[in-house]
């Protein structure tokens, strides 16, 4: 670990366990509150707990340690239930940990439940003075920031309003509005920036980059798009051990992807036609329904389709769709005229083929979903999701555009 003072945030084996069953965990409290009274006992871990787990416990976080500098954002990324709220709690003194030393320097401002510091009967303005107050100002100082915070939070009219009747993006603004604007030293943000509307969301995010000169952050969110947008580096957090800590947010996402299987085929629509070929093929590669082909970045990729259709069909359109691990399309392979590829079946049977000449998809795992509508899209026949996958190498790794193309550049 460095020894450098302008690491703000430090977390050595920091460890958290829980237990499934209260009644046990209440037990278990009382026990080791008995144990750490002991004076001939030999403490095995913080206050007195024991690093073995007991009959229902679990480690909701295990060994992690990282450290954040001011002007570092740090991005807390993993599944549902991997421990990352937990380690937000414990970095913001909220819950201790059962092992392992965490250090904060400075004031810290945090977002970490909807609502959690507020007082449901006070006001919105009264509020804000509480929170203040929390952060360690005076209410002089609040008082000359109160504007700031005013404007940022778009509440004005409802500041006078008891905050039990705020929405809950509204809890959010006005949460953002004054913990960034009183100029913490480390600031903590878990997922709640979700709830707040478009608008607000590029606003915090703009306002964590500004920020970030005079702070640490670390950032907990589903949203890999905003984690590329803010971080600086990456903790992936697997089942509460660390995954992946390091500086290539290419490498931890791709390690944070890992975590998830791409799931199964499926099909939706009416059913009036039905896919019962697909192939896929790149160079000597090849995978049919339900398979994943290799396919270099800028190489020629073909997409071949067998459907059985209803026998009224004379007209149809088939798009086909590419989907990158955040389930966002990046690619529409269109016809010549920018829409879907029109056909008409016969006899009940059209074999469509595609050709991408120069894939322009980047380096990671994508997923295909073939659609089959009317021609006017006013019926959807069949929507196959995951038909195929195309794991795609070369491109340009350090970026996580979707697609990439190579532009010819002059120092003009
Ligand atoms: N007070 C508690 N008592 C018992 N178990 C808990 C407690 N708090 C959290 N847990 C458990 O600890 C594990 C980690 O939970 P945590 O909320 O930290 O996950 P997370 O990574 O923030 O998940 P999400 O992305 O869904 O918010 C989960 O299994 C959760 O059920």
């Amino acid at each position: 670990m460095s020894n450098d003072s302008e690491v703000l945030i430090r977390a050595e084996h920091v460890s958290k366990k829980f237990c499934r069953s209260l009644r046990r965990s209440l037990w278990y409290g009382v026990q080791d509150m008995a144990t750490a009274l002991n004076p001939w006992h030999q403490d095995s871990g913080h206050d007195g707990s024991t690093r073995e787990l007991r009959y229902d416990e679990f480690w909701a976080v295990r060994d992690v340690s990282f450290e954040v500098k001011r002007g570092e954002c740090l991005g807390l990324i993993g599944h549902n239930g991997a421990g990352k709220s937990t380690l937000l709690k414990m970095l913001n003194s909220l819950n201790r940990p059962d092992e392992g030393r965490i250090t904060m320097r400075g004031r810290v401002g945090a977002l970490i439940e909807l609502g959690a510091g507020f007082n449901p009967i006070l006001t919105g303005r009264e509020n804000i003075y509480n929170q203040a107050a929390l952060l360690g100002f005076s209410k002089r100082e609040t008082d000359a920031k109160l504007d700031a915070i005013i404007d940022f939070s778009e509440l004005e009219e409802f500041l006078d309003m008891p905050m039990r009747n705020y929405s809950s993006g509204m809890k959010v603004k006005l949460g953002f509005a004054v913990s960034s604007q009183m100029e913490p030293d480390i600031l903590l943000i878990d997922e709640v920036l979700a709830v707040g509307d478009v608008g607000f969301r590029y606003k915090c995010l703009n306002k964590i980059a500004d920020l970030l000169d005079n702070c640490a952050v670390i950032f907990v969110s589903h949203s890999m798009t905003q984690v590329m947008r803010v971080c600086t580096e990456l903790l992936v957090l697997n089942r509460g051990k660390p995954e992946y800590l390091g500086r290539s947010l290419p490498d931890g996402l791709e390690t944070y992807f890992r975590l998830f299987s791409a799931g199964s085929t499926s099909v939706v629509g009416s059913g009036e036609i039905q896919i019962t070929k697909v192939k896929a093929s790149c160079g000597q590669n090849t995978c049919e329904l339900g398979g994943v082909v290799l396919a270099r970045h800028g190489d020629r990729l073909c997409v071949q389709l067998d459907l059985k259709c209803d026998d009224h069909i004379d007209r149809a359109t088939a798009q086909v769709l590419f989907w990158n691990q955040e389930l966002i399309p990046v690619l529409d392979a269109v016809g010549q005229d920018g829409h879907g590829q029109q056909f008409s079946p016969k006899d009940g049977n059209a074999s469509l083929s595609l050709e991408l000449d120069a894939l322009p998809l980047n380096a990671g795992a994508h997923q295909v979903s073939i659609v089959l509508t009317a021609s006017d899209l006013s019926r959807t026949y069949c929507h196959m999701s995951n038909s195929f996958g195309v794991n795609v190498v070369g491109g340009s790794p350090a970026s996580r555009a979707g697609c990439v193309a190579t532009g010819t550049w002059a120092i003009t």
